[in-house]
């Protein structure tokens, strides 16, 4: 693990020493948008149109971040008009690699080694984490925009001359609403699992803790009320929530501590998490072995032997109940 300084890698471990042990995300840096016309998002000054075979999407199938881009492209039948590169699960001293094993692509577009070298080609004197997703132009030669939240919206929309424009995530009614549940859901639980595993104090990591599961309470509160986090629609909220829940019980609950509660422990999460997994295609893009493989492997700050634990047993196909409350499409 480590990060780019003006274009050269550098191995190293997240900072901690400077926020009391907690885990800040460094924020996204390439940030522009395609658009159905071309034109420059507001306050964004290059522009890219949007078309089939023009952008490549780089992911890991472990990331929960990554793992929403996915989502969308699956169901807004993106498949044929956004291609995949999908790194190694391990990420060790050099980043997120291109190794072609287990499931992993390669770098299907320059037969790079290593992730970060798409970052300097993209920009020579890049500095900062380089993660997963990327959005890729092959016309340019450049990143397009390496924020999930971002490049989901750019799936739910900008593409509909040749995906599926019935699928809307993100309705113009719901967005005030979706955008406060998205904010609830990031700050705790997305991002708060991660605050809590890479704490490095136990305030930080209890801190951390508190505000995931009470963030997860009031979540269940509102699946009992209602079949998705908005109401009778399903959106990007859920979605966003989805990778998360997924990744919780297999990985988070023990790799990194968050075991007050599994979500098979509450009625409404865990069906929730059912229904969502059993949406035709979603499961396709779930990989439990990378998931599993890149944490408890990548991680030798807090998993030093590296082993993957076997357990636990989930079976994502069980009937569900969440037809009891009712939904629109
Ligand atoms: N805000 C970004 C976060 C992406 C992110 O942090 N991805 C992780 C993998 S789950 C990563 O690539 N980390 C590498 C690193 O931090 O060095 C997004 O949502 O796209």
């Amino acid at each position: 693990m480590g990060l780019l300084v003006d274009g050269v890698w550098r191995d190293q471990w997240y900072d901690t020493s400077k926020t009391g042990g907690r885990f800040e995300r460094s924020k996204s840096q390439f940030r522009d948008f395609i658009t159905r016309d071309g034109r420059p998002a507001e306050g964004r000054e290059r522009g890219f149109k949007a078309e089939t075979g023009r952008y490549h999407l780089y992911v890991s199938y472990a990331c929960p971040w990554a793992h929403r881009t996915l989502i969308f492209r699956k169901l807004k039948k993106l498949e044929d008009v956004i291609s995949v590169s999908v790194v190694h699960h391990f990420m060790g001293e050099n980043g997120w690699t291109f190794r072609a094993e287990d499931g992993a692509t390669g770098d299907t577009l320059y037969g790079a080694d290593f992730l970060h070298q798409i970052y300097t080609r993209a920009d020579p004197h890049y500095s900062g984490r380089v993660t997963v997703p990327v959005l890729w132009d092959r016309r340019t030669e450049t990143i397009v925009n390496n924020e999930s939240a971002e490049i989901i919206r750019m799936f739910n929309a900008a593409f509909d001359d040749w995906g599926d424009a019935s699928v809307d995530f993100y309705p113009e009614s719901l967005r005030t609403e979706i955008d406060a549940v998205n904010a609830l859901v990031y700050e705790h639980i997305n991002n708060g699992v991660y605050k809590a595993g890479f704490a490095t104090t136990q305030e930080a990591y209890e801190e951390a803790f508190t505000a995931l599961f009470e963030a997860l309470d009031e979540v269940e509160a509102r699946l009992s009320r209602q079949r998705y986090l908005v109401g009778e629609r399903l959106t990007e909220a859920d979605w966003r929530l989805f990778t998360t829940l997924v990744r919780f019980d297999p990985v988070y609950v023990g790799h990194f501590k968050c075991n007050l509660r599994r979500i098979a422990d509450y009625p409404n999460l865990s069906n929730y998490l059912r229904e969502l997994y059993q949406v035709p295609g979603v499961a396709e893009t779930v990989n439990m072995q990378h998931i599993k493989a890149h944490y408890y492997a990548s991680h030798a700050t807090i998993n030093p032997t590296r082993i993957v634990p076997l357990g636990p047993q989930i079976d994502h196909w069980a009937p569900h109940d969440r037809d009891r409350l009712p939904a629109t499409s």
